[in-house]
């Protein structure tokens, strides 16, 4: 299992939004698709937490909701959103 912080999965996905090949990169691939894309899958993926939780295990929660954190970041990214411009909110 790999092992990242929030911040360092951030940092990871804006060199790949800025430098990856659509082809091979997801995040470039999302990014380029554009907010609309990303928007339909920051739903779906939310959608699934909440089916994880109620009706899964634990870990099938943890999986979920790792996946709508990275879409969050991508959608974050497509919009030009840094962390500290969310920050600010919490
Ligand atoms: N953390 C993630 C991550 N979480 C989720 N996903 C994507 O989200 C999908 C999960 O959603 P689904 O189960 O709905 O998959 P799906 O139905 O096949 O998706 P669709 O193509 O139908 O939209 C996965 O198949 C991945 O494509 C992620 N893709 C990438 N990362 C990390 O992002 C970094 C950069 O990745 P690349 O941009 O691909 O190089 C790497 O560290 C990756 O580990």
């Amino acid at each position: 299992m790999s092992k990242k912080t929030f911040e360092e999965l951030f940092a990871e996905l804006q060199q790949k939004a800025a430098n990856g090949d659509p082809a091979t990169s997801r995040t470039a691939e999302l990014v380029q698709s554009g907010v609309h894309t990303i928007g339909k899958k920051v739903v779906e993926e939310a959608a699934e937490v909440w089916m994880a939780a109620e009706y899964e295990s634990d870990d099938a929660a943890a999986e979920e909701i790792s996946q709508l954190l990275y879409h969050l970041q991508v959608m974050m990214i497509a919009k030009g959103i840094s962390l500290d411009d969310v920050y600010a909110h919490l």
